[in-house]
Formats: structure tokens, C-alpha cells, sequence
């Protein structure tokens, strides 16, 4: 039911007013490529893409962005929608929904930053839903086993390539140091460095976050060689012991996955084809049409109060 022209009439100017507040976000503050990225990823997830995310808590509700593991969404991704919503509230009011400006910004980011463009077809309505307790079990978590990585995304209707080709998204961004910290302070009983480390750059880690569950919001790249370029290094880095979470490295360790991290550290343009093709489908899980959502005033709040 999505077209790629569906704002053509209604608002002619929808791609280029999200593609000017987008451009100046992220030269103003370079980390909200990775901050919209994953919050896209986890609004597709949970529940679908209809911006289900945006929504705050308030005393009826505790809404998906607080549930725990949504509590990192930097607020950089939430607010560049917040900004591209009210330049589009004033030209063509009520008419785009948030979910669809998500999307295409997410898209507009990654292009922005170096990754692949993909077609992103138009027509999401905003869903009625957003409830912290819809989230848990649904997004992946660096402690999963891949089998169970595998079968979460399975579960939406990814399978393992385009699995291990959306993760490269890591290519970008950040991650506390509590998601990895028992991969270099508390292994197991022989050893307390994940012997699948690089040395190196687990005392390096180690250092960064010296006192982290104090200092909680110390991060460390999820790509140490290019961090702000979406690039394939993020796979070259994982068989030299350069990856930072648990289930990076698990993409190498896996008979399934370990054959696409191969061809996609071994040629950027195939992981790109994949990656685009992979996002053009995520950019399709659970969209809301008609009466099954709306177009919200403000992204944050649904139109009307619901309990
Ligand atoms: C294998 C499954 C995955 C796991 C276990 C996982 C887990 C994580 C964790 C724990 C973080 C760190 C968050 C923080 O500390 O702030 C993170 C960051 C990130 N994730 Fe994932 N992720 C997975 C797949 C994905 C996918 C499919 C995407 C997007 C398509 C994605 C996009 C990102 C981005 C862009 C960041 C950096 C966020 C920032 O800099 O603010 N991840 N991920
Ligand atoms: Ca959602
Ligand atoms: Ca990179």
C-alpha cells in the first residue's frame, strides 16, 4: 500500500524539508546518524514503523522509550524528528506522519554519513500503541545467543543474511560500557579478558571505562577504525578481535553468520546492496494504513488521550 509519491500532491516539499533538517542536525551534532538509526530500528521492531517509539511516558502510560533497554536512545534521534515534524507542521499541516518521517531521515542519515541510498516507499500512518512492556523479548541484546538472535529477527521476517547485513549498522555509533563491560572485566573463572579480544584493544577498553558503573555515561565506539563513516569496516574489524559487543564478535563464531561477514568485510558494495535491500524491508515491518493509525499533531502524543 506504500507509494514513493504518496506527499506528492499533499506535500511537495516533504523530501527536501527533511533532507534540510537532517543536514543541519548532524553537522551541528555528528552522533545523531547513529542515535536515529537505532531508534528506527527499535520503532520497526517493536510493534512496527509507526513511531510508536516517540511517544512519552505520562501517569496512564509508561510508553517503549522507557522501557530499559530504549533508555540509551540518545536524544539527538528524537529530537531532529521533533524539528523536521514543526517545519512540516508549518508547510503542510497534518498531513505527514511521524513514522514516515522517521524513515526517511534514517535513510537521509545513513546516505549522509556514507552508507547505501534505498527507496523508501511513503503512506505509514502513526500507530495508537506504545507500552514499555511491549518491548522486552522483541529487540536483541548483546548477551542473546546468536541462535537466539537469529530466531528474534526470524520472528519479523529477516533472515540470517539480512540479519548480519542490518547489524553492520554498527559501523556508526556508540555503546555503554555496562554492554560489554563483563566481556573485559569478568569473563569467566580462568580469565578475566574474553580470550576472543584483541589485547590490545581490550586494555584500551578496559581504561576507557575504568569505574563505569559509576560513571555511567562513558561509551566507546562500535567501530574503532572509522566510527563516524558507514563503511564495511565494522566486519573487517571482527576476525582481527575488534569487535565490541558479545554478539558482534558471535557474527564471526557462527558456522550460519560467519560466511557474510566474510563476503561483506571482503567487498563493500556487496554488504551495501545487502544492507539497502535489508532497510527497504525493515522500513516495511507492521506499517499502520488507514484506521489503523493516524497523523500525529506532535510525534511525542497521540492526537487523543487513550489509556
Ligand atoms: C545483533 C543484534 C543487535 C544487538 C545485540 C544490538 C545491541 C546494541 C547495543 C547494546 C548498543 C549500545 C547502546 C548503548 O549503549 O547506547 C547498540 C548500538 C547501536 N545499534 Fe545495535 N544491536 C543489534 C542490531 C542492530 C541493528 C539491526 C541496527 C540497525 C539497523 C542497530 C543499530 C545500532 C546503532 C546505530 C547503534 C549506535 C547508537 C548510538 O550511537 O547512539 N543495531 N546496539
Ligand atoms: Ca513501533
Ligand atoms: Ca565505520
Amino acid at each position: 500500500k506504500l507509494t514513493t509519491t504518496y506527499y506528492d500532491k499533499s506535500c511537495p516539499k516533504f523530501s527536501d524539508i527533511v533532507r534540510e533538517t537532517i543536514t543541519n542536525k548532524q553537522i551541528t551534532n555528528p552522533t545523531t546518524a547513529a542515535g536515529t538509526l537505532r531508534l528506527f530500528f527499535h520503532d520497526c521492531i517493536a510493534n512496527g514503523c509507526d513511531a510508536s517509539i516517540l511517544i512519552t511516558s505520562n501517569s496512564f502510560n509508561k510508553a517503549e522509550r522507557d522501557a530499559d533497554i530504549n533508555l540509551s536512545l540518545p536524544g539527538d534521534g528524537f529530537d531532529v524528528i521533533v524539528r523536521a515534524k514543526t517545519a512540516l507542521e508549518l508547510q503542510c499541516p497534518g498531513v505527514v506522519s511521524c513514522a514516515d518521517i522517521l524513515a526517511v531521515a534514517t535513510r537521509d542519515l545513513v546516505t549522509m554519513v556514507g552508507g547505501p541510498f534505498y527507496p523508501v516507499r511513503l503512506g505509514r500512518k502513526d500507530g495508537f500503541v506504545s507500552k514499555a512492556s511491549d518491548v522486552e523479548g522483541h529487540l536483541p541484546k548483546p548477551t542473546m545467543t546468536m541462535s537466539q538472535i537469529i530466531s528474534l529477527f526470524a520472528a519479523k521476517g529477516f533472515s540470517v543474511e539480512e540479519m548480519v547485513a542490518l547489524t553492520g549498522a554498527h559501523t556508526i555509533g556508540f555503546s555503554h560500557c555496562k554492554e560489554f563491560a563483563n566481556r573485559i572485566y569478568s569473563y569467566s573463572k580462568s580469565s578475566q579478558v574474553d580470550p576472543t579480544l584483541n589485547p590490545r584493544f581490550a586494555d584500551g577498553l578496559k581504561k576507557a571505562c575504568v569505574n563505569y558503573e559509576s560513571k555511567t555515561t562513558v561509551s566507546v565506539f562500535n567501530d574503532i577504525m572509522t566510527p563516524n563513516k558507514f563503511d564495511n569496516m565494522y566486519y573487517q574489524n571482527l576476525p582481527r578481535g575488534l569487535g565490541l559487543l558479545a554478539s558482534d564478535r558471535g557474527l564471526f563464531g557462527d558456522a550460519r553468520t560467519k560466511p557474510f561477514v566474510e563476503r561483506f568485510a571482503a567487498n563493500q558494495t556487496v554488504f551495501f546492496n545487502s544492507f539497502a535491500y535489508a532497510m527497504e524491508k525493515l522500513s516495511r515491518v507492521g506499517v499502520k494504513s488507514g484506521k489503523k493509525g493516524e497523523v500525529r499533531h506532535r510525534c511525542d502524543a497521540f492526537n487523543s488521550i487513550r489509556t
